[in-house]
């Protein structure tokens, strides 16, 4: 949560010219209200089920690049289909930069309540190795700006043959 997915992915797709989809947005779209209605209305669990028909769904498109909410990796057919069918940056980033990136968010319901920053390290031990599982690149997000980080992914795609240089728009 916060690590930048949506930044770092939004402007990644456009630089080269591939479509952009954020799982948390079409499930928003689709069900005509924002997570955190969801999340008071469904629960965390009623929450995840949505989310695994939208992972199913996006990850059979080609062409695109996809942000996912920040608890997909949480079940094993979510890590399957996103490690199989893409191509997947794990962008890491400690929880204490994300306490203080997130200190004044009101979107993320599972930081709403008690202390941020501790919820934040309890994700961080249970989350840091499904990432890893599912990714196939991981990026460090300590101190470089959204723009730079962008710049990293980018690169380390090219480098893997994922992204083609000649794609690129800036
Ligand atoms: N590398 C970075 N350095 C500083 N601020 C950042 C960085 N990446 C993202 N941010 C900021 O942190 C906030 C959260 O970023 P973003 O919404 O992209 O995270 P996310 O990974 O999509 O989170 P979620 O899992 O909740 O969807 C935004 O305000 C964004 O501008
Ligand atoms: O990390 C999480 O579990 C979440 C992250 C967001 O992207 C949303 O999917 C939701 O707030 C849950
Ligand atoms: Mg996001």
């Amino acid at each position: 949560m916060g690590a930048g997915k949506t930044t770092v992915g939004r402007t990644l797709a456009q630089r080269v010219g591939l479509r952009f989809i954020d799982s948390d947005h079409e499930i928003e779209r689709e069900q005509g209200c924002t997570i955190a209605a969801l999340f008071s209305r469904l629960g965390e669990a009623g929450f995840r089920e949505i989310e695994a028909r939208a992972i199913d769904a996006l990850t059979q498109l080609d062409g695109i690049v996809l942000a996912t909410g920040g608890g997909a990796v949480l079940r094993p057919e979510n890590r399957k289909a996103l490690h199989e069918r893409g191509t997947v940056v794990y962008l890491r980033a400690s929880p204490d930069d994300l306490a203080h990136r997130l200190r004044n968010d009101r979107n993320r319901p599972l930081l709403q309540q008690g202390d941020a920053r501790a919820k934040l390290h309890e994700l961080f031990r249970v989350r840091d190795p499904l990432y890893r599982e599912t990714a196939h690149f991981v990026m460090d997000t300590g101190r470089p700006s959204p723009a730079l980080l962008t710049n990293m992914v980018q690169m380390q795609l090219e480098l893997a043959g994922v992204l083609s240089a000649a794609d690129r728009r800036d």
